[in-house]
């Protein structure tokens, strides 16, 4: 009775259709294959869940198709949804073990989880049945290739066996990261891998509190109250706390915090204030090698103060808290715990190192009790997961975490402009700059950033002969927010003044390249050289930077002081689309006569 009302319903429709089409053509049954055409047609454009859609329908009808099983692994794969994949691949397997799809969907699905054995273990079951099977054989490759990147480290290797220490440790402590993994690359150098993908805003680490160590922690320790209690004054105060914190762990036989101390880096040789004396050649004519020198002193200023407050901190030797110092400089988060600011250190997460622009963001989310990684982009399988440290120079970047960006787009240099030791109005000006005779400024090759105004405007004061408009600049200059007179903010006075600047500007670029003993054009071969040790490739690389942004200084000096003598409208003409429009439209143009 059912079945005859079905039908006849369905032909009272196909007859409605058939009306409305004006009863030209008639409406194909939908059958697995039909639904396996639409399911093919849409996934080709992509549209993955119009192609789901169809394939289930199709299985609706026929619960055992091999292909529209093994199609909607491939759309499965598609959505990340692996395990939905391994399940429909799995049971095309069953009803056809001769369908040599269901090896290739099922090997795909596993490998996107890393479970690298058991996918290889299908390729090969799939071989047998079709050696020359394309598809298999370059998945074959791939999956060979991850395998070796995995098992490079064998299983009772010691760095192995520290990260899996660490990793026990984490999960035993309520931590997750299930998506992701460590990786060795060398000794100290490790990153952090996806495991599978990783979808835009999901949550990839949550490090518990309790396995985080704050500021307040380090100073809760018996030498850090004495160093609370003798109210040092540390240049570097919450790294020198850090430092004592973990001094004070590594030196106990059984630490709780074992785990993760063994994970830090032995050696921080390829931080700057480790670097040999040979090293260091390679940083000649560099202000760089001031910057390593003032980190070493001040590192050691802190550590004596701390000895004299703290006698028996003397028996971590210097050098000892100096290497951890460096881990700490680049290892810290500054985080917000219950409201309260600190510093500290979180494990795991101090393994993702730097890439910009930033791929992951994180904080710590008092709601979770613990430190959270969220990705801020998809993250496919396999990819190193990374963290931005920010917008820095080379020389930062160099000095406090040993390494260096390539094409770094905020390098700066430091330009130290100097009253003039000739200026019959020294004295007055000095005065007016609170007695110093120089001031620096770290300038990077861009005319849009404030520091390019600062430099000029503090040049045109040093280049000021008619002292009589002072007070007239000086009213000019003044900030509303923060009072008093700031050189730095003086705007071009006149094409004289101008003139020596840009000439100051060129003198101070070409005395910064001829301290160093090489050119940028040698550098840059220097580089080519395959025999470089990384501190070597890393101080060619700092001076190379430098000597880009002197070069930039130079030139736009030279160009622009090739414009004062022409007329108005030809620096106009010029000043279309050069690097430094900005600077010649609004300082140099108002300067010219009409
Ligand atoms: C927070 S740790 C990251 C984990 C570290 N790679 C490890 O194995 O312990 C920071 C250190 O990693 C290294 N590092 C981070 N990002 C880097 C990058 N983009 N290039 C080279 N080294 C990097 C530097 O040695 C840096 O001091």
């Amino acid at each position: 009775m059912i079945l005859i009302f079905l039908l006849y319903f369905s032909n009272g429709l196909t007859l409605l259709i058939n009306l409305k089409m004006g009863g030209k053509g008639k409406k194909k049954r939908d059958t697995p294959e039909s639904f396996k055409e639409k399911g093919n047609s849409a996934f080709n454009m992509r549209d993955f869940s119009r192609a789901l859609e169809s394939y289930s329908k199709g299985l609706e009808l026929d619960p055992n198709h091999a292909t529209l099983l093994t199609n909607r692994a491939s759309v499965y794969i598609e959505l990340h949804r692996y395990e939905d994949a391994i399940t429909d691949s799995a049971k095309a397997i069953e009803v056809d073990p001769s369908w040599i799809k269901g090896y290739l969907r099922m090997a795909l699905a596993l490998r996107e989880l890393s479970r690298f054995h058991e996918a290889i273990d299908f390729v090969h079951r799939g071989l047998t049945i079709k050696p020359d099977f394309e598809e298999l054989l370059i998945l074959q490759k791939g999956i060979e290739e991850d395998l070796a990147i995995e098992t490079a480290l064998p299983l009772d290797h010691p760095e192995r066996v520290k990260f899996d220490n660490l990793i026990k440790w984490l999960l035993d402590g309520g931590a997750q990261f299930p998506k992701l993994k460590l990786r060795f690359y060398s000794k100290d150098y490790r990153g952090v891998h996806s495991t599978t993908f990783i979808a835009k805003n999901e949550t990839i680490v949550i490090i518990p509190r309790t396995h985080i160590i704050t500021l307040e922690m380090a100073k809760a320790t018996p030498i850090g109250q004495k160093m609370v209690a003798a109210n040092l004054n540390l240049l570097s105060p919450k790294h020198s706390f850090l430092s004592s914190f973990i001094l004070q762990e590594k030196a106990k036989e059984e630490s709780w915090w074992k785990p993760y101390l063994d994970i830090l880096p032995e050696s921080y040789s390829n931080f700057p204030i480790f670097y040999t004396e040979e090293d260091k050649e390679w940083l000649t004519g560099s202000p760089f090698l001031d910057q390593v020198n003032e980190k070493i002193q001040d590192i050691e200023e802190d550590y004596n103060a701390i000895v004299e407050a703290v006698p028996e901190f003397a028996e971590f030797p210097l050098f000892e808290f100096s290497k951890i110092r460096m881990g700490v400089s680049s290892r810290i988060f500054g985080m917000q715990i219950d409201g309260n600011k600190t510093d500290g250190f979180v494990p795991l997460a101090d393994m993702l190192n730097h890439r910009r622009p930033r791929q992951t963001t994180w904080s710590y989310e008092d709601s979770k009790n613990g430190f959270v990684i969220e990705a801020m982009e998809d993250i496919e399988r396999g990819l190193e997961v990374m963290d931005s440290y920010g917008k820095k120079c080379n020389s930062r970047f160099l000095l406090n975490y040993g390494f260096i960006v390539r094409n770094n787009d905020a390098n700066e240099y430091p330009f130290k402009c100097k009253l003039r030791e000739d200026d019959p109005n020294l004295m007055t000006k000095r005065n007016l700059i609170d007695g110093s005779l120089s001031q620096t400024f770290r300038v990077q090759a861009d005319e849009k950033e404030n520091i390019f105004s600062d430099f000029l405007g503090f040049l045109r004061f040093v280049e000021l002969n008619d002292i009589s408009i002072l007070p007239r600049i000086m009213e000019e200059c003044q900030e509303e927010e923060q009072p008093g007179f700031k050189p730095r903010k003086i705007k071009p006075i006149s094409l004289a003044n101008e003139r020596r600047v840009l000439q100051h500007v060129q003198k101070l670029a070409k005395n910064g390249i001829d301290l160093y003993p090489e050119t940028l054009e040698s550098d840059a071969q220097i580089l080519l050289r395959e025999d470089l040790t990384e501190n070597q490739r890393n101080c060619v690389l700092m001076r190379q930077g430098e000597k880009q942004i002197l070069d930039w200084y130079f030139k736009f000096a030279e160009q622009a002081l090739a414009l004062l003598d022409l007329e108005r409208k030809d620096v106009k003409k010029a000043a279309k689309g050069s690097p430094y429009e900005s600077y010649l439209t609004h300082s140099i143009i108002p300067l010219l006569g009409k």
